[in-house]
């Protein structure tokens, strides 16, 4: 079976993860006490982070991974080679379904996501297992709708 992912770089990895880690400390859960933070690398070696920000309003409230995307794309960057992902939970969590669509919009297939444990650090100092669950859009939202899909030929109306 093919690689779900393409590879990214130790030092890339590495630099990713700390970034999604700083972003979550600009998380703003004060509804849920759940703070995300998200890091998308860019083509060009940019990183872009973003943490979930809540709205008294509650259906107001922006995920982690759409905050990076937002703030890239709105400043005219669209082209992306990881995106990690990092929550208080001791445990890889996955990305919620209208993210996991957002993130469909604007990266490749096979893009790794990195879902990151909060433990990721300890683990790696005590040299055990770093726990990463490294997926993709690919895998998180199987047979999706996305932009081609407007470009195929209709039906006349
Ligand atoms: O993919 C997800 C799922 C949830 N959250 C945030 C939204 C909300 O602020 C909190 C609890 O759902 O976690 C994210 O940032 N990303
Ligand atoms: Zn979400």
């Amino acid at each position: 079976m093919a690689a779900s992912t393409w590879s990214i770089s130790a030092s890339d990895k590495s630099k990713l993860i700390e970034a999604a880690f700083e972003a979550k400390e600009h998380a703003y859960a004060k509804y849920s006490k759940f703070r995300v933070g998200a890091a998308l690398l860019t083509t060009d070696g940019q990183i872009i982070k973003g943490a979930n920000i809540e709205n008294a309003s509650y259906g107001g409230t922006i995920c982690a991974e759409r905050t990076a995307l937002v703030k890239a794309v709105s400043e005219g960057i669209t082209s992306f080679t990881s995106l990690a992902v990092v929550t208080d939970v001791a445990s890889a969590l996955s990305p919620c379904g209208i993210c996991r669509q957002f993130i469909r919009e604007f990266c490749a297939q096979k893009m790794p996501i990195l879902l990151v444990p909060a433990d990721y650090a300890d683990r790696v100092a005590k040299g055990e297992e770093d726990g990463i669950l490294e997926t993709s859009i690919a895998e998180l939202l199987p047979h999706s709708f996305g932009p081609e899909d407007l470009e195929r030929p209709r039906q006349p109306s």
